[in-house]
């Protein structure tokens, strides 16, 4: 597929309508690996796609140019689902690969790289390619050390890789084609929460410096291209990297028998009842993504979990590895709740994650349940939630 960007731009990517995972993300909406051709005295591939859509990319190449005739190739970040048709597009044309010092390291070491040719760059390097000039701008850790930015002066389009995109396959390429850019905005938040947060304190500075430049186009490497919402995207980036909240609750639990379950929803009720946007989450069958989009502006956080052979439910055990490695804001109001048969042991390994995390814990009697809570002890836990509303 090609779709025309500008005079001599084009988005030659690979929808991957069928994917369902990524490194733990459960996408239920796909997604896609956006590579694009710049045409000019020197011709250009900016990033390729997982290596499965190598047909798919050369076809897209090939409505606009002979493969043959690519002299280079931006390797922006060198994860494989940027990567993987890397080593059949050089052996086809030939092309020398533009990346930075880290970005040769980790193709080294995921790739047989012999005989590939290199050209490294660092921050405020330009390489001209005829009527344009290519700058690159490194953004480690968003999300290796690896990535970098590329940004077209001429056209004033940022080819930002992984900054900036969403985890969805569609027909449209652009976010003014997007009927409900409400979503569009959700899933741009689902891809932060779950790929840049654990280096938010990264992103205001980078996002800053990506303002100094006149952008018309940001063309992420998965998703959407941004046009007519740039300011706002990279608003919302600087937004989701602070600490401030919504007057939210996500209440994240797993059963067995449910008791645990009417904890939780006697708890979001109480909260919801005192003006608290709740959002309440069966673990086991809620994508750990959409949970940690959730997570990401709320206020409180609470997590539930049943005692199970003197140890957390699994997959409650699963999110808190989860939620750890993505280290969300600190300072988030926390409890950890369940229920139990003889020896409660799953709230305690919550308080731990919440510990890790810098979460202020709060702690009150009806937090842990001995077997099924009855009316009187879920009204305990409805005014639990109420008192939590007033914590701040
Ligand atoms: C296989 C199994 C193992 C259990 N192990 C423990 C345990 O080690 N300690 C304990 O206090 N309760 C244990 N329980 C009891 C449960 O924690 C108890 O039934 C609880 O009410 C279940 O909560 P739920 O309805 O939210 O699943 C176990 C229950 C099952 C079925």
């Amino acid at each position: 597929m090609v779709v025309k960007i500008k005079e001599g731009v084009y988005w030659v990517g690979s929808v991957d309508w069928e994917v369902r995972e990524f490194h733990g993300y459960e996408t239920s909406k796909g997604s896609s690996y956006n590579s694009y051709i710049i045409k000019d005295e020197k011709n250009v591939l900016v990033d390729s796609a997982k290596h499965y859509m190598f047909e798919e990319l050369i076809d897209g190449i090939k409505s606009v140019i002979d493969p043959k005739d690519i002299d280079y190739i931006v390797v922006n970040h060198a994860e494989k689902d940027h990567s993987g048709c890397i080593g059949k597009l050089v052996k086809l044309t030939g092309a020398k690969i533009i990346t930075n010092e880290k970005g040769k390291e980790d193709l080294e070491l995921q790739f047989n790289t012999e005989g590939w040719e290199f050209i490294i760059v660092d921050t405020g390097d330009e390489i001209n390619i005829g009527k344009r000039t290519l700058k690159f701008i490194r953004t480690p850790m968003l999300h290796w050390p690896d990535n970098m930015v590329t940004y077209c002066i001429e056209d004033k389009i940022l080819f930002s890789n992984d900054a900036f995109g969403q985890h969805v396959a569609t027909s449209e390429r652009f976010d003014y084609e997007v009927e409900n850019i409400g979503e569009l905005f959700e899933d741009a938040k689902e891809y932060f929460a779950n790929i840049l947060l654990p280096y938010k304190m990264l992103i205001p500075n980078t996002v800053n410096a990506l303002k100094d430049l006149d952008i018309e186009y940001i063309c992420p490497s998965h998703g959407v291209i941004w046009k007519e919402h740039i300011d706002e995207i990279l608003n919302k980036y600087v937004e989701w990297s602070s600490e401030e909240c919504k007057n939210k609750a996500v209440i994240a639990y797993s059963t067995m028998y449910n008791s645990t379950k009417k904890i939780a929803h006697a708890i979001g009720n109480g909260l919801s009842e005192s003006g608290v946007e709740v959002k309440i989450y069966n673990i086991s069958n809620t994508p750990m993504n959409t949970i940690m989009r959730e997570i990401l502006d709320a206020k409180y956080v609470l997590i539930g979990s049943p005692t199970l052979n003197s140890n957390v439910y699994p997959p409650v055990a699963m999110f808190l590895a989860y939620m750890e490695g993505l280290n969300p804001a600190d300072g988030k109001i926390a409890a950890a709740f369940g229920s139990y048969g003889w020896m409660e042991i799953a709230t305690d390994i919550i308080k731990k994650s919440f510990e890790k995390l810098n979460f202020k814990i709060v702690e009150d009697e009806c937090l842990k349940c001995r077997f099924v809570p009855k009316e009187d002890y879920l009204k305990m836990c409805y005014e639990f939630g109420k008192k939590l509303s007033k914590i701040n």
